[in-house]
């Protein structure tokens, strides 16, 4: 057998636990699959006496991360800390002392991806990061690797699973938001802060990812227009059902043409209505799905569970035999594209359709008024429906494709209106145009 290959682990929270129990249980196979054992040499750790999942093995745990990178004998550094820093100092240090790294960090990567490829490609090691998006789902190394020779054009899908837990918990059970984000952050879904989730910068970073690999473009954090599900009302969800869709929150990376022609980018995180007959409504619990529509291809949907330690810690592992492998053989593995400079086109010019809910005086000519204020701003209208009388008076209206600049200055005019009493909701609708 050849000599072992030294792993040191980063974090022991609901991801790395579950890296340190299955790189144990699964010694044997492992050890096939790369062609030498894989030997833990460190865990490190904020605090030692933390409670943990796994039973760390004796002498392993340190919180000296620094110390841990910095060893000379360490072939593969496994980051599940989470955050800006130190992980990304911990990650350079150990390209730097030669170890090849794995990473689950997307909001490292979509902030400051660029120095870490750079790093990884001066010191002549791998960085992968498959469990940065959507958990288990392989779908950043279908993306790098399978679909580069087609010409993507856009990825559409779930990619926060405490998101899609929540809205799916308030759909389903009637139960409040808080209540939910709870049992999400118990199941070990919810970030560090769950803030990252539940206001959509966790979503963003990982739609900045896929849009990066996608559109071979450097797509950060920053670039993506970002709206999170804090503003969703159980009003918002049973409006959503009274219409026979459910709410849910959005990853959209397009493709598109400027206004000179040029190829640019646009991306978003929104929450979104859709049809109860669309697949991604039928996405349930903290489960993620992604749609990939490419010119030779035409469309692909990847499916599976997209947080929570142990399908995490599948992704993680399944880049540690691939480093693993690559480190044996003395060769590194595919590195990320030359990027073509593609602009990012800002939100105002998104086109999608909208779902208004505008509380009304209820007397003659109120729909026609709200009918003009619409089509002033060039908003054409698909439905509207009133409901309630009198001091409950409300309409509805479905608007056909707008673009959000013409929405954001219908709802304007709207607010400003005698007899419009509150705008209560604005969502976006996605799905089909019936
Ligand atoms: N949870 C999930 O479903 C998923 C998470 N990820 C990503 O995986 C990473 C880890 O997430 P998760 O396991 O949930 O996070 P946790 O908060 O559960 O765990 C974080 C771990 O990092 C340790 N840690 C924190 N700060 C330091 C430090 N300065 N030095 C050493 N160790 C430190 C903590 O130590 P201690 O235990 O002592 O507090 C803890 O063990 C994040 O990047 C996250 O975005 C990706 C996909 C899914
Ligand atoms: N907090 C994240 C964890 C996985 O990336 C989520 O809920 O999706």
């Amino acid at each position: 057998m050849n000599s072992p290959l030294k792993v040191a682990v980063l974090g022991c929270g609901s991801v790395g636990s579950q890296v340190v129990r299955l790189l144990g249980e699964q010694a044997d196979d492992l050890a096939a699959r790369v062609g030498a054992p894989v030997e833990l040499v460190g865990v490190a750790v904020r605090r030692l006496d933390s409670p943990r999942e796994v039973e760390v093995p004796a002498g392993l745990l340190t919180t000296d991360a620094a110390a841990l990178v910095a060893r000379d004998d360490v072939d593969v550094v496994i980051e599940v800390i989470g955050g800006i820093e130190p992980a990304r100092s911990l990650i350079l240090s150990a390209l730097e002392h030669g170890a090849s790294v794995v990473t689950a960090n997307k909001a490292l990567l979509a902030e400051d991806g660029a120095t870490l490829f750079e790093a990884a490609e001066k010191a002549g090691r791998d960085l992968y990061y498959e469990a940065a998006v959507a958990g288990a789902i392989p779908i950043l190394r279908p993306l790098r690797e399978s679909l580069a020779g087609d010409k993507v054009t856009r990825v559409l899908g779930i990619v926060n699973g405490t998101t899609n837990f929540i809205l799916d918990k308030m759909d389903t059970s009637g139960a409040g938001f808080g209540d939910a984000l709870e049992e999400a952050q118990a199941l070990g879904y919810a970030e560090a802060d769950p803030t990252a989730d539940v206001e959509g910068f966790d979503a963003a970073a990982k739609a900045a990812i896929l849009a990066s690999l996608a559109f071979h473009s450097r797509v950060t954090a920053n670039d993506v227009h970002r709206e999170g599900i804090t503003e969703v009302s159980a009003g918002d969800v049973r409006s959503a059902r009274e219409m026979d869709s459910v709410v849910k929150l959005l990853a959209i990376a397009e493709l598109r043409t400027d206004d000179n022609g040029e190829e640019a980018v646009s991306v978003r995180v929104h929450p979104a209505m859709i049809p109860r007959s669309h697949p991604l409504a039928s996405v349930r619990e903290a489960y993620n799905a992604v749609f990939v529509e490419s010119e030779a291809a035409g469309q692909l949907m990847f499916y599976g569970p997209g947080a929570g330690g142990s399908p995490t810690a599948s992704a993680v592992l399944g880049d540690l035999v691939t480093v693993a492998r690559n480190h044996r053989q003395g060769t590194r593995g595919v590195g990320e594209s030359a990027y073509a400079d593609r602009a990012v086109l800002p939100m105002g010019e998104t086109r999608t359709r909208y779902h208004v809910a505008i509380d009304v005086d209820d007397k003659a000519g109120v729909l026609a008024a709200v009918a003009l204020a619409f089509a002033e701003h060039g908003v054409s209208i698909q439905t509207v429906r009133q409901e309630g009388r009198g001091d409950d008076a409300q309409l509805v209206v479905v608007s056909h494709e707008a673009t959000d600049a013409a929405l954001a200055a219908t709802v304007d005019h709207l607010r400003d209106m005698d007899i419009v009493r509150e705008v209560t909701s604005v969502m976006r609708v996605e799905g089909t145009e019936e």
